[in-house]
């Protein structure tokens, strides 16, 4: 449902384009899209796959870290100025005694300091036992009082807070978290995407033959996921069947194993016999939350609801085209799943006159050439090699712009550089 005003520019029959029949404008669809969708609620995942992750509550000191005292040096753990009679290792000294320590060590009760090796010789023997003492070139006033001795307690106190809540894990705070003894970390939800490409034509490996294609989602989708703040899940193939859309989205089907909360699928989206996303849906109880938008490329995508809560984002087959549905429709719902804010779209001058069209608005490739934003060629909804090429993707309203006019634009996830391009507001 959509629970926020859009901006009027953003309406239809405005620089949104106006909406056929039961299409959205693009603009609705994004907010659309991102507004369907709850934060998901925290979880706890193993400390090595916490990089990258929010952390969802403060993590707090267990015991004190250290939580021994500890020798930093390899030598001796002594008690009074020496010499020393030197005792077995770990058990409580008394005066004038001393026991080998190796860094990391464990302090015995009764120390006082530690020698370092370089800093001590063993000379003679008192009652049968090894006498230390101080070397000749030691540094003068070795050992000092608490010499080389980690206090426990020094990193932290037990009940503070080492880690506050809504931090940004990297691999420092993942290390700090093992040190402190923690095995899971608890993190804010991020969307599970599981991945279902479709079409008996699509193959996967060498040339295709005429009447082929070579699968264009397979090799990067996961990774776009990823950028978009979703964790990729599995990815299946199946044609062109009803039989296979259906077995392969239910809930209890094997193929796509373990709950998810998004699949998108690639393929399938039009309205003739043999197309199937909205059908297989609609048999699995599903609601069509978005169903169509008014722009080009990518005018059948869609998004359903089904009743288990997952959602179905369906991208048409073309590539172009099924990128532009990603980022319309997508993006939004993975961040709003994920914790994340709707995405602003930006403005910049378009380096060039674009003509008005019918009723939708054009999401058009473009590179930032000298201050401008402008269209690349290429751009056949089945075509990759003018986005191959692109900054960023322009959101051209149907009245079209004028040049050095601002555009509506959004920044290609694998080029966020484009944010820090002067004009960027
Ligand atoms: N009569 C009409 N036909 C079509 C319309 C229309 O309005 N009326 N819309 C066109 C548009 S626009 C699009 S987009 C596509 C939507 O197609 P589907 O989502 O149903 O996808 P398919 O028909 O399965 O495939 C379309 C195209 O994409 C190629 N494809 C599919 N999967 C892949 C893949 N994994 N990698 C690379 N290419 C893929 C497929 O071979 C087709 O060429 O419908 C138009 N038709
Ligand atoms: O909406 Mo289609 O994407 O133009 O090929």
């Amino acid at each position: 449902m959509v629970t926020q005003a859009l901006p009027i520019a953003d309406r239809p029959g405005k620089d949104g384009g106006r909406a056929a029949d039961g299409e959205h404008t693009w603009a609705e669809a994004r907010r659309l899209a991102f507004d369907c969708a709850r934060p998901l609620g925290p979880e706890r995942i193993p400390l090595r796959e916490a990089n990258g992750r929010t952390l969802a509550a403060d993590l707090v000191a267990l015991q004190e870290m250290p939580h021994y005292a500890s020798s930093a040096m390899d030598g001796w753990t002594v008690n009074g100025a020496g010499p020393w009679v030197l005792t077995e290792p770990g058990k409580p000294l008394g005066s004038g005694q001393a026991s080998p320590v190796v860094t990391g060590g464990v302090i015995p009760p009764g120390s006082q300091a530690v020698l370092r090796v370089e800093s001590g010789q063993l000379a003679g023997k008192a009652g049968g036992q090894p006498v230390l003492m101080v070397a000749e070139g030691a540094p003068p006033g070795e050992p000092r009082s608490g010499q080389h001795i980690r206090k426990s307690g020094e990193e932290a106190a037990a009940g503070e807070v080492l880690i506050p809540a809504g931090t940004a894990l990297n691999p420092a705070h993942i290390a700090l978290a093992a040190i402190a003894g923690f095995d899971q970390l608890e993190v804010r939800g991020k969307p599970l995407v599981k991945m279902l490409v479709t079409g008996s034509e699509v193959v996967t490996a060498s040339l295709p033959a005429p009447g082929e294609v070579r699968d264009a989602f397979g090799p990067q989708i996961s990774t776009v996921i990823q950028m978009l703040g979703g964790v990729p899940g599995s990815l299946i193939r199946i044609g062109d069947s009803y039989e296979e859309w259906l077995t392969a989205l239910g809930a209890l089907e094997a193929p796509m194993g373990q709950w998810s909360d998004v699949i998108v699928t690639t393929g399938g989206t039009g309205r003739s016999g043999a197309d199937h996303f909205r059908t297989a849906t609609a048999a699995l109880g599903g609601r069509l939350l978005i169903d169509g938008i008014a722009m080009r490329p990518g005018h059948p995508a869609a998004l359903a609801k089904l009743p288990n809560g997952r959602f179905v984002v369906g991208l048409p087959g073309n590539p172009l085209a099924a990128l532009m549905a990603l980022f319309t429709i997508g993006a939004p719902l993975l961040a709003a799943l994920g914790h994340q804010p709707l995405a602003d779209i930006c403005r910049l001058p378009c380096g060039t006159v674009i003509d008005s069209h019918a009723a939708s608005t054009r999401l058009m490739p473009f590179r930032w050439i000298n201050g401008l934003a402008t269209p690349v060629r290429y751009t056949g909804p089945g075509m990759m090699r003018g986005l191959a090429s692109a900054d960023g993707v322009m959101a051209v309203p149907s009245r079209g712009v004028q040049l050095g006019e601002p555009v509506p634009v959004f920044a290609l996830p694998w080029r966020p550089e484009l944010h820090n391009t002067p004009a960027w507001p």
